[in-house]
């Protein structure tokens, strides 16, 4: 369903994603992993159209992004990592102005109710989104994404700022919408998460994928146990406790 070829961005001189290559297909959740400035928001940013690629090629459904009308682009579901929404609305009008956007059906915006009480949403819905807080934010993003069921889900640190109770929502959600053959691309710091959700990962630094492939795959090729050893062997990180041992010797 999403097919990325060679896919880059490059800001002046500086790269800052380089020939990036992955799949996701239906019924798949896939992690996007990598350190801070590891270019995952800049792949997304691509991935959603909101930056045109240096080089390179995303197909949705084996056509061109570029090329896509921008009606089949509601094939897919994006939860940005910034907190930007329209504050001076109620957190109920943007999503009826989504309603607009996605000329949704009868049937699908009379869901709303049920994803707002699902996430505890239900009062804070007619409340301005400025006096909403980082989880709520969140959380608004999730059902926004959702409203038009679309068929892959671009997420974009999506637990950040949530608590116990909507985490394990949205893990259960996510794994509901998998069954349904609903493909997932996960970008997150979260490797817990990851390794309790993620069918296969993708490992990026500074730009480029230095590991990638299905979770049990990566764990014996680095012969770790489990996700943040192997994050730490894939990005040459090991030496971690030494490294604490030495600070820590003079604290
Ligand atoms: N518009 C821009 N101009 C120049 N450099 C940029 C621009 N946007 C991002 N970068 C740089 O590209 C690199 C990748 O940034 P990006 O935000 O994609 O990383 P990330 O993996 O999402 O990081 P984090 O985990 O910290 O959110 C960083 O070094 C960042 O400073």
């Amino acid at each position: 369903m999403l097919e990325v070829r060679q896919l880059s961005q490059r800001f002046g001189t500086f790269t800052a994603v380089d020939r990036v290559s992955f799949t996701v297909t239906a019924g798949q959740i896939v992690g996007l992993l990598g350190p801070n400035g590891a270019g995952k928001t800049t792949l997304l940013s691509m991935l959603v159209g909101l930056l045109p690629p240096t080089s390179g090629s995303i197909l949705l459904n084996g056509e061109e992004l570029q090329r896509v009308p921008s009606r089949k682009k509601a094939f897919f579901g994006f939860v940005p990592d910034s907190q930007d929404v329209v504050d001076h609305l109620t957190g109920l009008e943007y999503l009826q102005f989504l309603r607009h956007i996605y000329r949704l059906s009868e049937e699908q915006w009379n869901l709303v109710g049920d994803y707002l009480a699902l996430l505890r949403l239900e009062e804070k819905a007619h409340h301005l989104l400025e006096t909403y807080s980082h989880g709520q934010r969140k959380k608004l993003q999730v059902i926004a994404a959702l409203l038009h069921q679309p068929r892959l889900l671009l997420l974009d640190e999506p637990l950040s700022g949530l608590d116990p109770e909507m985490t394990i929502l949205v893990k259960r959600l996510l794994r509901r919408l998998r069954e349904r053959g609903v493909g997932v691309l996960i970008s997150t710091h979260d490797l817990l998460m990851a390794q309790d959700l993620c069918d296969e990962v993708i490992l990026l630094h500074q730009g480029q994928v230095v590991a990638q492939g299905a979770q049990q795959a990566l764990l014996e090729h680095y012969g770790v146990a489990n996700l943040e050893e192997a994050f730490l062997q894939a990005l040459g990180l090991a030496q971690q406790e030494k490294e604490l041992d030495r600070v820590l010797a003079r604290f």
